[in-house]
């Protein structure tokens, strides 16, 4: 692969929590423009490979490469990537208007065009008259729109998303994917979704890295999930323990 068909990738990385704990080994790239499932048993390192790649953790060798280029030595707020966790993604005491806007000004001190843009963003994830309230007064899912909208007005070119719909019903779950492949499709997103679930990764995504014990166990498309045999034996293992093979 070169490096212009790759945005994100993670060479010969290791990194371990504390001195005595086991030395965890990343080593993949991610095609760009493409939504790339995350999945492996749990304790495998997903949202371990998040955190590095969003600088919440720094590697102990190897490099981070985002957009092309090595971000590894680069703080959080410099990388060009947004992130989308299962919950806490907002600010309590801030509206849903603000807690948008500070994607595109933490002081939140917005232009008529920023300003513009929030309302645009709440639009697009539907939410367009609920700007004034609270994360409290909404639904769980209604909460995921609003962390998705930030994730609009901030223009990045790469999505995190930590198993970000998990707590939701299958269907607002789906409805959830749906909006992310559309938004990711149409910004040109390079996607990377940690999730448990196959269906949701058959669903949108085209890739498939899956974390074994060792590290990377398998890259390659994600319809191998939907395979009964031929597959890769950490995924088909994964998938006889959770009684989908
Ligand atoms: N802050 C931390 N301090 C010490 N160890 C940690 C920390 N966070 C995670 N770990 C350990 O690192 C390993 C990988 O954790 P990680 O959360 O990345 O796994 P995961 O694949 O995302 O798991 P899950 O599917 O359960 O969310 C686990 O053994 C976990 O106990």
């Amino acid at each position: 692969m070169t490096a212009d068909q790759f945005s994100v990738a993670v060479e010969d990385v290791t990194f371990a929590y504390e001195a005595d704990a086991p030395v965890m080994r990343f080593d993949a790239q991610f095609r760009k423009g493409v939504i790339t499932a995350i999945m492996g048993a749990s304790g495998s390192g997903k949202s371990t490979l998040l955190s590095l790649l969003a600088g919440f953790e720094m590697p102990q060798s190897g490099k981070i490469w985002l957009a092309g280029e090595d971000y590894t030595h680069r703080a959080p707020g410099e990388r060009p990537l947004s992130m989308v966790f299962q919950e806490n993604n907002l600010f309590a005491h801030l509206s849903v208007f603000n807690n948008v806007a500070l994607g595109v000004s933490p002081s939140l001190k917005l232009s008529a065009s920023d300003k513009e843009s929030v309302h645009h963003a709440l639009a697009s994830v539907g939410l367009e008259n609920y700007g004034k309230r609270l994360p409290a007064q909404l639904s769980g899912g209604e909460r995921q729109r609003v962390a998705v909208a930030r994730v609009l007005v901030r223009h990045k070119p790469i999505l995190l998303l930590d198993e970000a719909f998990a707590s939701l019903g299958p269907g607002l779950r789906r409805e959830m994917l749906d909006l992310v492949a559309s938004l990711a499709d149409k910004n040109a997103m390079t996607t990377l979704m940690v999730t448990h679930s196959p269906e949701d990764a058959l669903h949108i995504a085209q890739d498939l890295v899956f974390l074994g014990q060792d590290g990377v166990a398998f890259i390659g498309p994600s319809k191998e999930l939907a395979k009964s045999q031929n597959q890769n034996e950490a995924v088909r293992n994964y998938l006889i323990g959770r009684g989908t093979s």
